[in-house]
C-alpha cells in the first residue's frame, strides 16, 4: 500500500503482516486449481437470449452482462468518487459514514442495520477488506458535507436506478423462463431493499499474498447481485470441489450473481408459493395481502454460486455491488425447503454467524429427504 494512503486504511490493515491472531484461526490453503481461460456466459440486455439465460443460470449460477445501458462515464465517475472516499482518513469515514450509509471493514457480514457482525469463535477468516454499505431507500437522507460526497450521493442515487432496472429486466426474464407469470413472481423482488456496497481492498503485502482473502468462500443471500469490478481482478468463482475460476473485469461489462433467494425460486412448488406481502403503503400503515400462485417445478435447477475474492499484490481493488431480495415477509413455499420468510433466512444467517462464525445458508432450511 502506497505512503500517502496508508492513514485511509483501518488500523489492523496497515500491518506489513498477517495478523492471524485476529483470526486465530490457520492460514488459508492455497488454491489447488484456477481454471485460467475465460468462459463465463454473456448475456446480451439489448436482446436477451432465453435459452442462453436459462443455461447460465442452470449451469453457471452466474454471466456477464453487455449492453446493460448504464454509461460509462457514469461506471468511471463513480470508481473515482468511491476511490477519493476511502482515501479520507479511517477516522473522518467513521465519523461520516454512520446512518444510513454505514462504513465497515473486517468483514462484510452487516446486521440490518449497517453494523459490523462480531462473527463467533469458529469464523472462518478475516476479511481484507472494508466498505460503504448504501440502503438505497434511505438515500436520501444521507446528509452530504462536502462536494464530494454531495455528488458520490448523486451518483449513488443515479447509480442505484440503473441497478434496479437491470435487476428488474432480468428477473423478469429468468420468471419467464420459469414459467411464471409477473404476478406469481410479484413481491419476489421487492426494489425497495435493493442496495449497494461500495468496496476497497486493500494491496497485498508479500506475507498476505494468498494466505488471507479479500472476502472468503460465500453464496449471497440475496435474489441477485449484480457486480461492478474496476480493472484489478479479484473474484473467483467455485466450479465444483477445489476448481477455482478468475473472474477478470472486462471494461464496461457487468456480472450477475444469481443469490439463494434465485436459486430457491428455481424450486417452488406447483400452485404452492404463497406470498403473503405486508405492503407499507404511506402513513396510517395500511396492509395489503397478496397470494401468489406458480406453477413450477424445478427443484435447485438454478444454482447460487460460491464465489470469493482474493487480494492483489500489486494494486489496491475497488469493486461495487448491487443487491436486491424479496420482499421481507413474502413466505416462500417450494418442495425442498420448509417455508420461510426472507426476514427469517436473515435471521438465522446472522444467528450462525454470531454462535458458529459462519454462514449455513439454505441448507439449514432444506426438507429432509
Ligand atoms: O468484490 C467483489 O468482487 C465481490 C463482492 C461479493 O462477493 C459480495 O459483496 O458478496
Ligand atoms: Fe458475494
Amino acid at each position: 500500500m502506497s505512503q500517502y494512503d496508508v492513514e485511509s486504511y483501518p488500523p489492523l490493515f496497515r500491518q506489513p503482516s498477517i495478523p492471524f491472531a485476529i483470526s486465530g484461526v490457520d492460514p488459508i490453503e492455497p488454491t489447488k486449481q484456477v481454471l485460467d481461460s475465460d468462459p463465463l456466459p454473456t448475456i446480451d440486455l439489448q436482446s436477451i437470449n432465453h435459452e442462453q439465460l436459462s443455461d447460465a443460470c442452470r449451469d453457471w449460477g452466474i454471466f456477464r452482462l453487455v449492453n446493460h445501458g448504464i454509461p460509462v462515464t457514469l461506471l468511471n465517475h463513480l470508481h473515482d468518487h468511491a476511490s477519493k472516499t476511502f482515501n479520507l482518513g479511517f477516522e473522518s469515514k467513521q465519523a461520516l459514514f454512520t446512518s444510513p450509509i454505514a462504513y465497515f471493514w473486517g468483514t462484510p457480514a452487516l446486521t440490518p442495520a449497517g453494523v459490523a457482525l462480531q462473527r463467533g469463535p469458529h469464523a472462518q477468516s478475516f476479511n481484507w477488506v472494508e466498505g460503504l454499505n448504501v440502503p438505497l431507500s434511505l438515500l436520501s437522507l444521507f446528509k452530504a458535507e462536502d462536494s464530494l460526497l454531495q455528488s458520490l450521493r448523486l451518483l449513488l442515487e443515479e447509480y442505484g436506478n440503473h441497478q434496479s432496472r437491470l435487476a428488474r429486466t432480468i428477473f423478469e426474464a429468468m420468471a419467464e423462463n420459469l414459467k411464471m407469470s409477473a404476478e406469481q413472481s410479484e413481491g419476489y423482488l421487492s426494489p425497495s431493499t435493493g442496495l449497494l456496497r461500495l468496496y476497497r481492498y486493500p494491496r497485498a503485502c508479500s506475507s498476505l499474498a494468498n494466505q488471507a482473502w479479500g472476502m472468503d468462500v460465500h453464496t449471497d443471500s440475496s435474489v441477485l447481485s449484480i457486480l461492478y469490478q474496476h480493472e484489478v481482478e479479484g473474484l473467483q468463482i467455485n466450479r465444483g470441489d477445489d476448481t477455482w475460476l478468475d473472474v477478470k473485469p472486462i471494461p464496461n461489462t457487468l456480472v450477475v450473481h444469481l443469490g439463494d433467494m434465485m436459486q430457491i425460486f428455481g424450486a417452488v412448488k406447483l400452485q404452492n408459493i404463497s406470498c403473503l406481502l405486508q405492503l407499507r403503503i404511506q402513513a396510517p400503515v395500511q396492509q395489503t395481502t397478496k397470494i401468489c400462485r406458480s406453477k413450477v417445478i424445478c427443484d435447485d435447477s438454478y444454482k447460487s454460486v460460491k464465489h470469493r475474492v482474493k487480494l492483489d499484490k500489486n494494486k489496491e481493488r475497488i469493486s461495487i455491488g448491487y443487491f436486491v431480495f424479496p420482499d421481507e415477509n413474502c413466505v416462500i413455499h417450494s418442495s425442498r425447503y420448509k417455508p420461510f420468510t426472507y426476514a427469517d433466512f436473515r435471521a438465522q444467517v446472522q444467528q450462525d454467524l454470531k454462535t458458529i462464525g459462519f454462514k449455513v445458508g439454505l441448507p439449514k432450511f432444506r426438507l429432509a429427504e
